[in-house]
């Protein structure tokens, strides 16, 4: 591990004395590509450790060090290269490359547009949530991230080139996209197997694969008659064959109980852990709200916004409180008179905005009025609506 990081700062080092020399020569194109290649090294060298240490408990820390050297910005900025920046539109910087990244995608089938113009980037060893309504174009955009549709415009890359050209896809991403993946009369344990040897893995992985979803007592039954919630287990199995860096699931939670969503939840969780990238989709924004990092909010086939999920409630729902009191109308007044704002006003039950409780408690007490219940809110759900609401089409037409 010491001799990995040392080399990585030695390439590193040599990096940084290539772009001074580069400033300082005429023909600074060829610069930039030996800077280029140099860098390149340095990232195949980087992914492999990394990939290592996907497999060492607490190894983000070290992975993300590692990951750092590498997502310098371009040392010299070569002829048409693009600066590896993520898109983050509620104000979040990124300094770290991109793991999964739309450009300007678009998809059309016949006349409906399903995503226009869909830019961002999902940040390496987070959880991503993908969030829209119905219909808003998530699974199209995870099947154009995936090579799976082929875009009407507009490119998607995994760790910055397209999907097919990693040498091992299997081991870049695993993705559950849908639960009828699989023959319903083979067994659980075949269709894994069968998994494995397409992605070149050892096919006698497949029964800890099915424990560790959960379905090692059924491994020998066949899937004809598995519930949802079984089916996504067998899914997500089948996914994991190659070891993936990168995990992507589609509605994951569909058909799963409490229980099940609990345990994918802890799941997700330690594939964060060890350094890998989830990028989840969802219209159930209460199951996400405790798991995921950042978030992606798409809806109408258009991308409202990305960045971290802290920042996305900030911007779309400040902070409220709601407060319950006997004598509304003279409170309505002091909290207005003190410069916050209501919102809402039904019977004694009030929401206000612009306040602190300690504010709003000195505001009641300097008034003599009784405050009866008072409560912060703050969700990703209603953030999640106010966004969404912001973007739908007021005419009722159908997307086009
Ligand atoms: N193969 C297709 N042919 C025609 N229209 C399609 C196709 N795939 C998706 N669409 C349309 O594109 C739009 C987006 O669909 P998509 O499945 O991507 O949304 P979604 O957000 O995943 O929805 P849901 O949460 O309901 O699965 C919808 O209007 C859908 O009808």
């Amino acid at each position: 591990m010491t001799s990995c990081l040392s080399a990585c700062k030695w390439i590193s080092s040599g990096c940084q004395q290539n772009e001074q020399k580069a400033d300082a020569r005429p023909r600074r194109a060829t610069m930039a590509q030996q800077a280029d290649t140099v860098r390149d090294t340095l990232t195949t060298l980087t992914r492999s450790v990394v990939r290592c240490l996907h497999l060492a408990p607490h190894a983000m820390a070290t992975t993300q060090l590692l990951q750092r050297l590498v997502d310098r910005e371009p040392l010299v900025s070569a002829p048409g290269r693009r600066p590896q920046r993520a898109v983050a539109d509620w104000g979040v910087e990124r300094s770290m490359r991109p793991t999964l990244e739309a450009q300007n995608l678009t998809k059309t089938f016949g006349t409906v547009t399903a995503v226009s113009d869909a830019s961002f980037a999902i940040r390496p060893g987070a959880i991503t949530g993908f969030l829209g309504p119905n219909g808003a174009g998530k699974s199209t955009t995870l099947r154009l991230l995936l090579g799976l549709v082929q875009p009407t415009s507009g490119s998607a890359l995994i760790d910055g080139r397209p999907l097919h050209e990693w040498p091992i896809p299997s081991s870049k991403v695993g993705a559950v996209l849908d639960t009828h993946c699989v023959h319903p009369s083979r067994r659980a344990i075949d269709s894994v197997r069968w998994a494995a040897r397409l992605a070149g893995v050892p096919a006698s992985e497949a029964e800890e694969l099915l424990d560790r979803v959960g379905l090692g007592a059924v491994a020998r039954q066949r899937t004809g008659k598995f519930s949802l919630g079984m089916r996504q287990r067998l899914a997500l199995a089948i996914a994991l064959v190659g070891d993936p860096e990168i995990v992507v699931l589609d509605e994951p939670m569909n058909g799963l109980d409490p229980e099940g969503i609990a345990w994918l939840k802890e799941l997700l969780r330690s594939f964060r852990d060890q350094g890998r990238t989830v990028l989840i989709s969802s219209h159930l924004l209460a199951e996400l709200e405790d798991l995921v990092d950042d978030l992606v909010v798409i809806a109408h086939g258009k991308i409202i916004g990305s960045g971290s999920a802290t920042a996305f409630i900030d911007r779309f729902q400040p902070q409220t409180i709601s407060v319950l009191s006997d004598k509304p109308e003279p409170l309505c007044a002091a909290v207005i008179e003190a410069g916050g704002e209501v919102i809402d006003m039904q019977g004694q039950r009030m929401e206000i905005s612009g306040l602190t409780t300690i504010q709003l408690g000195e505001i009641a007490r300097d008034a003599g009025i009784a405050l009866l219940g008072l409560t912060e809110e703050r969700s990703l759900k209603r953030a999640f609506s106010e966004a969404t609401a912001a973007r739908t089409d007021p005419t009722g037409e159908p997307r086009r």
